[in-house]
C-alpha cells in the first residue's frame, strides 16, 4: 500500500527584500506523520509553514497537498480554496476573537465551508453547533462553551484553535509554536492532544524552538538554519553534537538547561495514562 504524501514541498525559495527566508527546501510529510520544524529564531520555520497553507505566496518552488498543487513558481493554484480547506493553522497567540463566545469562535474559523455573509451574522445551523460543540468535547473544554474567549487561559486558548481545526475536518494540522506562550502544563496538555490527534490520523507538522520538548514528542524532525534544510530525520539523531554543528554558539536558544533528561513520545504517553486511571 502506497502511504499518500500529505504535504510536498519542492525547491521552494523565499526572500524578504533581497534577503532569502527560505533556501531551497524541499521535504515531504506522509500522511499520518508528525514532525517537528527546529530552528533558532529566523531560520525560516514560520515563514515555511505558512507557504505550506498559502498564506505566503513563494518566489519559486511548489507546495502541494495531497499531490494537488497549492502554489507553484510564484502562483496560487486555482482550487486553492479547496485544497487550504484541508489545513488547519495553529499561531502562537491564538488567533480568537476575544469578545466572542468560544463556541462563536470554533464556528466562524470554519470560514472555508461557511459564507462570510453567514458567519458575520452568526447564522449558525444545529449541526454546525453540534459539530462545535462535540470538537470542544474533545479538546476538554466543553465547559467553557458559552464564555467569552477573553476569559479562558492561554492553554485552553490553544485548545479552542485546536476545536477549530477538527470542525474544519483539518486532514493536516501546521502549528507555529503553539506553546511559547504556555506554561509548561498547559504546553503538555496541548503537545499531548496533538499527539492524540496525530495518532487518530492526522498529519501534524509543527514549529518549535526548544529541542527538549522535540525529543519528547516527536520521532522526526527538520532542521533549518538561514531558511536551509540543515538535518532531516531522526529525532535520536539530533543531539546535542549535531546541534551544534548545525548552529554553533546559537544552539543554546535551542537547548534548555537543566530540564532533566529526554523523555520520549512513548514514556510520556504511558505516564499519563497511568495518571489518568
Ligand atoms: N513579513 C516579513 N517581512 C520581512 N521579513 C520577514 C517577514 N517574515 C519573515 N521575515 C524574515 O525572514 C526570516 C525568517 O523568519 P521566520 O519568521 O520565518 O523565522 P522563524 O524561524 O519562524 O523565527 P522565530 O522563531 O523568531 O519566529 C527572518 O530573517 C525574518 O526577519
Amino acid at each position: 500500500m502506497t502511504i499518500a504524501k500529505a504535504v510536498k514541498v519542492e525547491n521552494l525559495s523565499k526572500s524578504f527584500k533581497g534577503k532569502l527566508a527560505l533556501n531551497k527546501v524541499g521535504l515531504i510529510a506522509n500522511e499520518g506523520e508528525m514532525l517537528a520544524l527546529v530552528g533558532a529564531s529566523g531560520s525560516g520555520k514560520s515563514t515555511l509553514l505558512r507557504n505550506i497553507n498559502g498564506l505566503h505566496l513563494a518566489d519559486k518552488g511548489t507546495v502541494s497537498i495531497f499531490d494537488a498543487p497549492l502554489q507553484s513558481q510564484g502562483k496560487y493554484h486555482s482550487h486553492i480554496r479547496r485544497i487550504r480547506s484541508q489545513i488547519g493553522f495553529i499561531f502562537q497567540q491564538f488567533n480568537l476573537v476575544t469578545r466572542l463566545t468560544v463556541v462563536e469562535n470554533v464556528l466562524i474559523g470554519n470560514l472555508s465551508q461557511i459564507s462570510l455573509s453567514r458567519s458575520l451574522f452568526r447564522q449558525f445551523s444545529k449541526s454546525e453547533k453540534t459539530q462545535a460543540l462535540a470538537a470542544l468535547q474533545r479538546v476538554g473544554i466543553l465547559e467553557q462553551a458559552y464564555q467569552r474567549a477573553s476569559t479562558l487561559s492561554g492553554g485552553q486558548q490553544q485548545r479552542v484553535a485546536i476545536a477549530r481545526c477538527l470542525v474544519q475536518g483539518a486532514k493536516i494540522i501546521l502549528a507555529d509554536e503553539p506553546i511559547a506562550s504556555l506554561d509548561p502544563e498547559s504546553a503538555r496538555k496541548v503537545m499531548e492532544l496533538l499527539c492524540e490527534l496525530n495518532d487518530e490520523g492526522i498529519t501534524v507538522i509543527t514549529s518549535l524552538h526548544q529541542v527538549q520538548m522535540v525529543q519528547r514528542y516527536f520521532k522526526r524532525a527538520i532542521a533549518l538554519r538561514d531558511g536551509k534544510v540543515m538535518f532531516d530525520g531522526a529525532v535520536n539523531e539530533l543531539n546535542e553534537q549535531k546541534l551544534t554543528k548545525i548552529y554553533g554558539s546559537a544552539v543554546e536558544e535551542l537547548v534548555v538547561r537543566g530540564h532533566g533528561d529526554f523523555t520520549t513520545r512513548e514514556d510520556l504517553l504511558v505516564k499519563t495514562k497511568t495518571e489518568t486511571h
